[in-house]
């Protein structure tokens, strides 16, 4: 199994590709991920940093050797995701490692303690991208990830719908009127509120539902369960008391794909894109906002406000008042002149404006 990577494993010291920096990477790299990765790493970065210095003249048998880039290199290995390693949070069996894997079907995953560490593998070379769940149609949105998402320079370049099954697991001479307490990620304890509520068990909340899978299997725990994914059930060995136990069949949780940089947003297939803006305070901000969509015909697909966590109150003639981000989905491809207009509009009176990607929209669900 591939080692998690953890906070001390990335150093923000390292840069992008550069002959001279890669060494620097491939130490980090060495230090923390399996020996089979570090030797993928290298043949990545080796490969990289030759790239990077086509066309320099020398005279040296290396750069003899060298070939042209050709088309196939920026976007061949990328559409089956083959060569691509894709940082979630979690361990194996995790419902962000499936979302990374719908979305780059023959990727390598990459394990990470916490969602922040997945963004700064990417941020420093460590991973291509980045996959986070976002929100959930029961429990609604990640906060957190949100926060993330503006913390970061990340751009969104993809969403994946993954349709989410929870399983009660226990280890196997385990009933179910053993358990006195289950174990998982609190997005998933909060969509099987009725059935734990049911059970009368205390809910503990984990870093992810595939770690609470395998704590309760390392630790031959007796008297607790797990809620996880039928496939970590099988990666840690572990007996399906219960399926389907999720408060609603139709569970589905939207993830994004993160990269260091955007994609060239097309008009070939449907297409969104995610903004993040603040108003000044007044009556009818918002609503003058939402109107330059909605006289663009432009639909809107989701609408989330986060308080601006560095200056929380605004002050209004002597009166406080919290201070917002909005966050904004809405059905249109950058590359459309109609969606462009909008934001041109917004820009002269929102105080700030972030374009977070323009991305195609995933319209399988899986
Ligand atoms: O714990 C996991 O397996 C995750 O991938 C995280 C996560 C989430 O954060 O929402 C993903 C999907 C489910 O909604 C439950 C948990």
């Amino acid at each position: 199994m591939a080692t998690k990577l953890h906070g001390a494993s990335i150093s923000s010291s390292c840069h992008p590709p550069s002959p001279k920096s890669s060494s620097c990477k491939i130490k980090v790299i060495t230090t923390r991920v399996s020996i089979q990765r570090t030797n993928q790493s290298l043949r990545r970065i080796s490969k990289i940093s030759c790239c990077s210095e086509v066309g320099a003249a020398s005279t040296n048998s290396r750069s003899q050797n060298k070939r042209p880039l050709t088309t196939t290199d920026l976007t061949g290995s990328f559409k089956d995701g083959s060569g691509i390693r894709v940082a979630y949070q979690g361990v194996s069996g995790a419902y962000s490692e499936s979302a990374a894997e719908k979305a780059y079907p023959n990727c390598e995953t990459v394990p990470c303690e916490q969602f922040d560490i997945a963004f700064q593998a990417v941020e420093n070379w460590i991973a291509d991208r980045a996959v986070l769940p976002i929100e959930n149609s029961l429990g609604g949105s990640i906060h957190r990830n949100y926060d993330l998402l503006l913390r970061h320079r990340l751009h969104i370049v993809g969403e994946v719908q993954l349709s989410v099954r929870h399983c009660l697991l226990a280890n196997h001479d385990v009933k179910i009127e053993d358990l006195k307490r289950v174990l998982s990620h609190p997005q998933a304890l909060a969509q099987c509120e009725h059935t734990l509520t049911r059970l009368k068990v205390v809910r503990e909340a984990v870093d992810d539902t595939a770690g609470a899978a395998q704590f309760v299997a390392q630790h031959k725990l007796k008297d607790t369960g797990a809620v996880a994914s039928v496939g970590a059930a099988r990666i840690y060995d572990l007996n399906v008391l219960a399926q389907d136990i999720q408060d609603d069949s139709d569970n589905i949780t939207r993830f994004l794909m993160l990269a260091r940089d955007p994609i060239i947003p097309g008009t070939d297939r449907p297409f969104k894109t995610s903004i993040v803006f603040s108003l000044d305070e007044g009556p009818g901000m918002l609503y003058k906002a939402l109107a330059v969509f909605s006289m663009r015909d432009i639909n809107l697909t989701k609408m989330e406000s986060r308080p601006q966590r560095k200056r929380p109150l605004v002050n209004n003639d002597g009166l406080k008042h919290f201070d917002y981000l909005f966050y904004c989905d809405f059905e249109a491809s950058m590359a459309d002149y109609n969606a462009q207009n909008a934001l041109k509009h917004l820009k002269e009176f929102a105080t700030f404006l972030r374009v977070l990607g323009s991305y195609p929209m995933d319209i399988n669900l899986v």
